[in-house]
């Protein structure tokens, strides 16, 4: 099969619906869009969400990627796009400067030099929208990507529990923005919602995006820890009304990440956000998103449902520590007809 990609293929985002009206036009900043402000906590909007039908979500979701929208052609452009919109993470106990260095140096050359010759990419960089850290290793990733576009995020409010006192969960997300984090992903205490508190919650969101000042506020739910797709739902709402640039579904420590499901729930939320409010929120699933094949699967969900604007770095992200060794070894498939060992591939 060949390798060589078709422009348009290269480019999905060629072809798409007009922008809604708070998405710029210039997609080469991946922060150029405008922020959500927040607006007051309306308990009554929040409440109209309630009624969450598994089953019902369940079955589109199957519907969706049964229905292969991405046609074995285009797959591999597609899985270039996987890599665009990526948050490329390392966050386990043993990280140090070496590892995040190594992992940085993967975000700037996601590809071998083979497989981009191969695919015919030219002069097309593709890269990973972003590397994801604790916050002691902020600094030595802000200087390995520096001059790249490479975002910079950080993991923030006493990561992945939440549970530390809010003073010193506002202070890490102001030592991270000053070590050069343009990008802040915390967690919420997930008690504050199964007691639903939810204006402890909004209050506690809104100081962290006010600590983030001009970073931008990623808000992770740890959906696998909230028990009901109802839970899902409020606590979506509540964090975009708060001021939220994304909602992010897991940590990748719970034992339930990001599951397709909980995703719809999350999008469908963010549509009813936008219909309110006009403003465009992003979506982030992460934890246990491995496989160069599930990734699609998001994709699909993300252009039934939202469309083509949440298929950009702006508004869709994949947290994920694996993802790319899989796709590096699918998009080598598509080149050669063989898969080559995991070694082969630096961060296998
Ligand atoms: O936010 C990102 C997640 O922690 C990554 O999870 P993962 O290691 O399962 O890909």
């Amino acid at each position: 099969m060949s390798g060589k990609l078709r422009e348009a293929e290269m480019h999905p985002s060629a072809t798409v619906m007009p922008l809604p009206s708070r998405l710029a036009a210039n997609a080469a900043d991946t922060h150029a869009i405008a922020r959500n402000p927040g607006m007051a906590l309306d308990l009554g909007f929040v409440e109209s969400m309630r009624s969450v039908n598994r089953s019902a979500l369940e079955r589109r979701v199957g519907t969706l990627t049964k229905r292969r929208s991405i046609k074995a052609d285009n797959q591999a452009a597609w899985l270039l796009r996987s890599i665009s919109l990526m948050d490329l993470t390392t966050l386990n106990s043993n990280d140090t400067d070496e590892r995040v260095r190594r992992l940085c140096a993967k975000a700037v050359n996601p590809l071998r030099r083979d497989l981009v010759e191969a695919l015919g990419l030219g002069e097309t960089v593709i890269r990973p929208a972003a590397v994801c850290v604790y916050h002691p290793f902020v600094a030595t990733a802000v200087e390995a990507v520096r001059g790249t576009g490479i975002h910079v995020a950080a993991v923030s409010t006493a990561f992945p529990h939440g549970l530390a006192p809010l003073a010193t969960r506002i202070a890490e997300i102001e030592a991270s923005v000053a070590d050069g984090a343009d990008e802040i992903d915390v967690v919420i205490p997930r008690g504050l919602v199964f007691g639903a508190r939810w204006q402890e919650l909004y209050d506690e969101i809104k100081a962290f995006r006010a600590a983030c000042g001009e970073a931008h506020l990623k808000v992770i739910l740890g959906t696998g820890d909230l028990a009901t797709l109802r839970n899902v739902t409020l606590a979506s709402m509540v964090a975009m009304m708060a001021g939220a640039d994304f909602i992010k579904t897991s940590t990748g420590k719970e034992s339930v990440n990001a599951t397709l499901p909980v995703g719809l729930a999350m999008v469908r939320a963010i549509r009813a956000y936008h219909e309110q409010t006009g403003y465009l929120i992003g979506f982030k699933p992460a934890g246990g998103i491995s496989t160069a094949k599930v990734s699609l699967d998001w994709l699909v969900l993300m252009k039934e449902e939202l469309g083509r604007p949440w298929l950009e770095p702006e508004l869709f992200r994949f947290g994920a520590s694996s993802l790319l060794t899989d796709i590096e070894r699918q998009l080598e498939h598509h080149i050669s007809g063989r898969y080559s060992a995991n070694h082969r591939h630096a961060m296998a």
